[in-house]
């Protein structure tokens, strides 16, 4: 049997690790590492795939990266790809303010994994996306702005909810289900 090769998570950000890792389980041979990466302006999906080769250079193998977005229907999208800044500068009350002057508080949270075998290979992407409404901030708030996201058809926030019920339902589980076929439906592509 051919050995094979492990895919490098890379993310600075601790909670997505561990949701990742419960996600994937031993579906993808995976390990991580640590690095902030420099993360271009622009289109989520450009966001996403630049980390990828940035990451696939620094690594020199297989790397999965992602990159989220929280998006307000009302600001046409905004904050998107920004949301981390929004939220370290205004917190979960600036962000229910921010759609204080509209009645739509509907929003989406949007998931871009990117995949690539090394530096060389043109990174693939991978969308979930999970729609609700910002609400003023309830249950825990170990992880970002989970406090203030409603899924729709729930009654919880995602920060209210168990972990594995946000993990089947989330933009992150929602794309890493995507990644999970594309690695099943190509069982050779981590072969040395
Ligand atoms: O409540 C949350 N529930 C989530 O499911 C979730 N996923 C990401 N985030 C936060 O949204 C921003 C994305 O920015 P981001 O994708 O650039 O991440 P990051 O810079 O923290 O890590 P990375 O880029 O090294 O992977 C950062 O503030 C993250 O903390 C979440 N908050
Ligand atoms: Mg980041």
């Amino acid at each position: 049997m051919a050995s094979r090769r492990v895919v490098t998570f890379v993310t600075g950000n601790a909670k997505k690790l561990q949701e990742v890792q419960k996600i994937i389980g031993d579906a993808i041979p995976m390990t991580n590492q640590k690095i902030d990466l420099p993360e271009l302006q622009g289109a989520p999906e450009d966001v996403s795939r630049e980390k990828c080769r940035l990451a696939a250079k620094q690594v020199k193998g297989p790397v999965l990266v992602e990159d989220t977005s929280l998006c307000f229907n009302a600001l046409n999208g905004l904050p998107g790809v920004y949301i981390k800044w929004f939220l370290e500068g205004i917190g979960h009350e600036g962000l229910n303010n921010l759609l204080a002057a509209y009645p739509d508080k509907s929003a989406f949270a949007q998931c871009i994994f990117a995949f690539s075998k090394d530096a060389d290979d043109e990174p693939k992407v991978f969308v979930g996306r999970t729609n609700g409404k910002i609400v003023p901030a309830r249950g825990p708030t170990d992880f970002g702005w989970d406090p203030v996201f409603q899924p729709d058809g729930y009654d919880q926030t995602y920060a209210e909810m168990e972990k594995d019920l946000k993990n089947s339902i989330s933009h992150r589980g929602r794309s890493l289900e995507k990644v999970k076929e594309y690695f099943a439906s190509n069982p050779h592509l981590l072969d040395k």
